[in-house]
């Protein structure tokens, strides 16, 4: 018999008997489904959960939950008290912090020093910091003068948008959540969720966190299954739902689109990206191969904002390309509970499929391997999972496949360049326009980049430092719109210009 849903063997990414039931969460209940599907570990194969997929059914149901919930105790709370809410959410998050380890462990097989210091510390500042915003954040006013020489008063007022649908992905499970479920309560929404079908886990567990803060019933509904023909899809093309909210591949993102289209719903899109970094020749090397390892190794590379494309002056390619390697071999494949652990497993059969698929194309293409390249062997239950070796090419021109298509895995390609303009020029050349990384010393160059890359995120001497008053998003096919700070608000609000003759 299983010890709970959350159990210490999920550190492992290994089941405890037999697999628990993860359900949907509708009007404030835990509701079961006809049909399940089974969710099983990155790290070893093996089943962890029965999942809940919901049917056309529960999906109406979760809208019409959301909707009644607009109207019930939530929609006559002031922002104050929703961010009261909100605070407590973000406290009982941390009071099931080490549960929520477990479940995003389980899920993803991410290394439990990630889960402990990214993945779910964001989950909890999500909801502080939409408090605070969503509290503070004024509206505008005007004081026009007519033509008889009288005065008008112009001010806008805020309201939700109504029931919002939230899509999101697997790489960064309750991150990516909490990061668009925080904004759309803290302006009073209700939303319905469907996380994917890969990572169910940390979804289920913040509905029990929802309830326990005081959430009222059907301000937080979940459906969970799959894209095409169920749930998503039944979400998404839900008359009942207002705003669609949506995170994942651009190719998802263009269908979701269309759909969206058809209702007349806004959309907010966080989507691919094939992320360039830029190392030139004044930059602390030290610094910037450190943090290349980051960028591209880090959790797998299944981060949208890994850099895939490494350019780097001609001066230090060597000496960078030779250390980038090095440490790339030199990552620790532990198991996910321990600390040391720098590799983690792909998410899933399919998706090592397409990524092994792509280091057999950069072989094709002509690359030269200088790290890893295949399946790492453990001897043990690991064999069983969906390992594969962190990897870094070279040789190959801008106009490859390797060089243009999102690969999503722990892999870069680093080519050299001479100056600062065909640096840039690099950069830009992309079908994609997420984020950009840049390592100089040179302050003039810094500012720049900021404003000749077309990337909605550059970060200079860092990757992935978040301040969540900024605009997030992507240019090109990396996304619509930003979220982010006002960015949110803007998004998850309507505005009403109130205009009145005095
Ligand atoms: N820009 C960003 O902020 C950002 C952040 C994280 C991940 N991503 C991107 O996400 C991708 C990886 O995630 P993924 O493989 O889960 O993406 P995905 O697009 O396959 O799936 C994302 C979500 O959409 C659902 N879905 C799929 N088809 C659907 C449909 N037709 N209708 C409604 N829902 C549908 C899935 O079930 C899942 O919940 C990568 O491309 C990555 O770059 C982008
Ligand atoms: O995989 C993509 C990571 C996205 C990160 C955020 O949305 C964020 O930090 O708010």
């Amino acid at each position: 018999m299983s010890r709970g849903l959350w159990h210490p063997g999920l550190l492992a990414g290994r089941p405890d008997g037999e697999p628990g039931l993860l359900r949907n969460f509708v009007g404030g209940a835990f509701t079961g489904s006809a049909k399940t599907f089974t969710k099983s570990s990155p790290v070893t194969g093996e089943a962890l959960f029965e999942v809940a997929e919901a049917d056309a059914g529960t999906v109406d149901a979760a809208v019409d939950a959301a909707r009644a919930a607009l109207r019930g105790p939530w929609g006559r709370m002031g922002e104050q008290q929703r961010a009261a809410v909100l605070r407590r959410v973000a406290d009982e998050l941390e009071r099931r912090f080490e549960d929520v380890v477990a479940a995003e462990i389980g899920d993803t097989g991410k290394s439990v020093t990630q889960a402990r210091t990214l993945d779910v510390p964001r989950g909890a500042a999500n909801f502080r910091a939409f408090a605070d915003i969503a509290a503070s954040t004024p509206t505008e006013s005007f004081t026009t003068v007519t033509a008889d020489g009288g005065r008008a008063l112009n001010y806008a007022v805020r309201k939700p948008v109504g029931v919002v649908a939230v899509i999101v992905p697997w790489n960064l499970p309750l991150l990516l959540l909490t990061w668009k479920v925080a904004p759309a309560l803290a302006c009073g929404n209700t939303v319905v969720v469907k996380p994917s079908e890969e990572t169910p886990s940390s979804a289920t567990l913040l509905a029990e966190v929802m309830a326990a803060a005081g959430v009222p019933d059907g301000v937080f509904n979940l459906v969970h299954g799959f894209g095409p023909d169920s749930a998503g899809e039944f979400l998404t093309r839900h008359p009942g739902v207002d705003a669609i909210t949506f995170t994942g591949e651009s190719a998802t993102g263009s269908a979701i689109g269309k759909v969206a289209a058809d209702g007349v719903k806004a959309v907010s899109f966080e989507l691919g990206g094939k992320n360039a970094g830029l190392v030139f020749a004044d930059a602390d090397l030290d610094a910037a191969v450190e943090g290349s390892v980051r960028s591209s190794f880090t959790n797998g590379g299944q981060v949208c904002l890994c850099t895939e494309r490494l350019y780097v002056q001609r001066p230090v390619f060597e000496e960078f390309a030779q250390r980038l390697a090095e440490r790339a071999g030199g990552l620790a494949f532990g198991w996910p509970s321990d600390e040391a652990t720098g590799n983690i497993p792909l998410i899933s059969r399919q998706h090592r499929e397409k990524v092994l698929g792509h280091y057999r194309l950069a072989r094709e293409e002509g690359a030269t391997v200088l790290a890893g390249g295949g399946v790492p062997v453990f001897g043990d239950a690991r064999d069983g999972g969906w390992y594969v070796q962190p990897t870094v090419l070279t040789g190959l021109g801008p106009q490859t496949r390797t060089n243009r298509e999102e690969i999503f895995g722990p892999v870069c390609h680093i080519a050299p360049f001479d100056d600062e303009d065909e640096a840039f020029a690099l950069a830009n050349d992309s079908e994609y326009g997420l984020a950009a990384t840049v390592w100089t010393r040179d302050v003039g160059r810094a500012h720049r980049a900021g404003a000749a890359l077309d990337a909605g995120l550059v970060w200079v001497n860092t990757w992935f430092l978040r301040d969540l008053r900024t605009p997030f998003g992507g240019m090109k096919a990396s996304g619509v719109g930003r979220e982010g700070g006002v960015h949110s608000l803007d998004f998850y609000t309507e505005l009403t210009n109130v205009c009145v003759q005095l």
